[in-house]
């Protein structure tokens, strides 16, 4: 007799689907309202699914790191933002490296020095005559000192003028600080890019507008023989490496290191202290200056009324020395920002990128993966040509790239940020008189003075952006004085409020792909 199968024990059954499975006795009628009823339930699995999906990816997006790309000319105080950023919120990475910028400014000041004596020893070249001719271009203070700029007729005010009285105080003066060439020079190699690592020329002011028309592959890093990405570990790693550089040549040289050479500089200094104060005091030669258009309170890099303070032995450079001190950026540096209390975990990386002209085609790759750009304009440039273009107002190149920034389709969901820069600078030349008007003649006959130029600025910044940008965005844009820490950190507070509003609301904004 067999053994009866018990209804629902064998192996191969599924006891949950044994319980899921409809009634046997179902009518036609129930089984249309199950089916409703279990329909309806999916629905709402799916959905709740779905929702589950969108919150991780916006809570990824969240704790994606927000990306900040620096973009603007030369000299327009890129760096020195990325320092005002550093003083804020990495304190103790900048606390780290303060010490490392104190080789930058000695080679800043002595620089200035070397600058005035080449101008001096012209002087002295041709002390004869009473017309003295411009300093050449690879021998001015910076590109932007205002003799490149200079009308005709201004010129030819300044060789009518009384010829200057140089004495033998003045040779002496330029012997004795001979040694000075050497320090900067020692300075110049361990501190700047050799120059292999530089670029090859000028090239055009914005390489990039032709990359994105060509639809050149923005996602890869390119290396080109145009451009050098010295260090993606800022100046940490940029200072760092100059320094391992010295320490490896100083030991094949068998003796030294990085430090010593540093010291040694120190002491070369420290024996012409008396002389550089003379010199930078001396009226002949400030006269010499002033007719030069060598405006040295203006230049990058200015420590020359602070010669007492730096040269000693003991100097150690403070917050204000570093956003002053002035060394060119090439290729693109990363600088990571882990965020502190409730946005702990979260972090910002800034990116900061050469501005000469044969730098700006490196910008291209990190158009794609940027949240927004902070571009600095400098303000102050209105009557100052470019160093690699000298046929180029500085402030025409500035506009030039703004336009490419805003017209570019990559940059579409970018989030732009102005900074017009300088404003200390503009203020001081506005005070010396300079004519606005006589550089870019749409200003008309508006008053020559800060409130009238700098909302005169603003507004050509916005109308390029109304006009060329090809989605409506709102225009951020702030005064700015870089080396102000105070008020810079400010406005570095709310830029980065808005940052962070932008970052979180296009991730809660994510569509279901
Ligand atoms: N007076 C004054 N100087 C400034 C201001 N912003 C920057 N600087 C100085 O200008 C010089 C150039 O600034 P950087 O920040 O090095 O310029 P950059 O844009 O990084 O230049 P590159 O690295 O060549 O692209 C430095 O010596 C700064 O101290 C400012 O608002 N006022
Ligand atoms: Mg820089």
């Amino acid at each position: 007799m067999g053994k009866a199968t018990p209804k629902y024990e064998s192996a191969d059954v599924d006891p949950l689907a044994v319980l899921a499975a409809p009634p046997r006795d179902e009518t036609p009628q129930q089984r249309a309202e199950r089916e409703r009823a279990e329909a309806e339930a999916k629905r709402v699995s799916d959905s709740i699914d779905e929702q589950i999906r969108v919150e991780k990816a916006a809570r990824s997006k969240r704790r994606a790191p927000v990306k900040v790309l620096l973009l603007g000319q030369s000299e327009s105080g890129k760096s020195t933002i990325v320092k005002n950023f550093q003083i804020a919120y990495a304190q103790n990475a900048w606390a780290e490296q303060r010490a490392s910028w104190r080789s930058v400014v000695l080679l800043n000041l002595v620089r200035s020095v070397n600058i005035i004596l080449d101008q001096l020893a012209r002087e002295l070249a041709i002390s004869r005559t009473t017309i003295t001719p411009a300093p050449p271009a690879s021998l001015r203070l910076h590109a932007s000192s205002s003799a490149t700029s200079l009308s005709d007729s201004e010129s030819d005010v300044r060789s009518q003028s009384s010829p200057l009285r140089f004495g033998e105080r003045h040779k002496l003066l330029a012997l004795r600080l001979g040694p000075l060439r050497r320090v900067q020079a020692d300075l110049e190699r361990r501190l700047c890019a050799p120059p292999d690592d530089d670029d090859g020329g000028p090239g055009p002011a914005t390489p990039f507008v032709e990359m994105e028309a060509a639809g050149a592959a923005p996602g890869r890093r390119r290396r080109t023989h145009e451009f050098f990405v010295r260090s993606r570990a800022g100046w940490k790693g940029a200072l760092g490496w100059a320094m391992t550089r010295a320490r490896t040549r100083a030991g094949r040289r068998g003796g030294g290191n990085a430090e010593d050479e540093a010291d040694e500089a120190m002491e070369v200094i420290l024996g012409c202290k008396e002389d550089v104060v003379a010199l930078w005091k001396d009226a002949t030669v400030r006269a010499m200056l002033a007719r030069h258009g060598m405006e040295f309170e203006d230049a990058p890099g200015f420590f020359l009324d602070d010669v007492d303070r730096i040269v000693s032995r003991s100097y150690a450079p403070s917050d204000a020395d570093v956003v002053r001190a002035r060394l060119r950026t090439l290729g693109v540096q990363e600088y990571p920002f882990p965020c502190t209390g409730p946005q702990a975990g979260r972090e910002w990386v800034m990116y900061d990128v050469g501005g000469a002209r044969s730098c700006r085609s490196a910008w291209y790759p990190y158009f794609m993966d940027v949240n927004a750009i902070i571009f600095l304009a400098p303000i102050s440039v209105f009557d100052e040509r470019l160093e690699e273009d000298p046929t180029m107002n500085r402030l025409e190149d500035t506009y030039l790239l703004w336009k490419a920034v805003v017209s570019s389709k990559l940059l579409q969901k970018v989030q732009l940020i102005l900074f017009l820069n300088k404003c200390d600078i503009l203020q001081r030349k506005l005070e010396r008189g300079v004519s606005i008007k006589r550089y870019i003649p749409t200003y008309g006959d508006r008053e020559n003075d800060v409130p009238t130029a700098t909302k005169y600025f603003r507004k050509q910044f916005r109308d390029m952006m109304k006009k060329h940008s090809t989605v409506q965005r709102p225009f951020y844009s702030y005064l700015t004085t870089a080396i102000d820490t105070k008020t810079t950190t400010q406005t570095l507070a709310t830029v980065r409020e808005i940052l962070m509003r932008d970052h979180l609301e296009k991730a809660d904004l994510l569509q279901p792909l």
